[in-house]
């Protein structure tokens, strides 16, 4: 973090390509992020900010530890890690759900047993089903949680859906929806008092873009 140029954590991979959409269309010249090859932290030439290239857990660790201003990180991951931040806009892209599924044919709620859970999101799986009052034993997960199920290592698991075509090709099935969830920006709360009429500027371009979009 620095006086005179903002910096924002931008979670890698799926988020990428459209948060440097919505820069370019806020004015910024967001070609460095466009061609990042292997650098992590790219000035942006026309805009006081510069980015740095995260995994989305370390967005939020960036942002929380104040060494990032701002960051764009899915709902998904502020609903795993807690939030000591301010969410400040709701992005509108990265649309996904979080669901509850099942195999195919499979009685979820029809048993007695504990419900073994998988999942990559072991305390949005919790809390979905301390809300129920059912006890469950969540499972650990750290990617194509699908497969749980299919091993008999699960009887369901609370995964991101999108399309919907991963469950369908591994015969599974949702049951209900958990959470929506879609990309957010996100502001340390030191950051917004030190740096207010920057950060305001971020926000509010942001906001003029996103209302077009409407
Ligand atoms: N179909 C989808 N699957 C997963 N994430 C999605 C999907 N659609 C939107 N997202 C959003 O994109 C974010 C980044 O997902 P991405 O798959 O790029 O990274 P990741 O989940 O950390 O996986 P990986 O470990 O493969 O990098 C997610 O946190 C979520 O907010
Ligand atoms: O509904 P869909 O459009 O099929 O998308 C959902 C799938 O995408 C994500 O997986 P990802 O590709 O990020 O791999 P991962 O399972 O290793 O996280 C998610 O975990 C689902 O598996």
């Amino acid at each position: 973090m620095n006086t005179n140029r903002l910096r924002l954590a931008l979670t890698k991979g799926r988020l990428q390509d459209k948060s440097v959409e919505l820069f370019e269309a806020m004015g910024l010249d967001g070609s460095p992020i466009r061609n990042p090859g292997r650098r992590l932290i790219h000035s942006i030439p026309n805009y006081p900010l510069d980015a740095v290239l995260a995994k989305a857990p370390d967005v939020i660790t960036y942002v929380e530890h104040g060494v990032c201003d701002l960051g764009i990180v899915g709902k998904d991951t502020i609903l795993e890690q807690g939030k000591s931040f301010y969410e400040v806009l709701d992005l509108g892209f990265g649309r996904c759900r979080f669901a509850l599924a099942v195999k195919e044919g499979s009685d979820f709620y029809g048993t007695y047993k504990t419900r073994r859970i998988a999942s990559k999101y072991p305390n949005v799986a919790r809390a979905f089903f301390e809300k129920k009052g059912m006890d469950v034993d969540i499972i650990k997960i750290e990617g194509s949680v699908e497969l749980a199920p299919i091993l008999d290592l699960a009887d369901a698991i609370v995964d991101i859906v999108e399309t919907g075509a991963t469950l369908r090709e591994n015969g599974l099935t949702p049951i209900e929806d958990v959470a929506q969830v879609s990309a957010r920006l996100i502001v340390n709360t030191a950051s917004m008092k030190l740096y207010q009429t920057e950060i305001e500027d971020f926000i509010a371009r942001c906001e003029a873009e996103l209302e077009k979009r409407k």
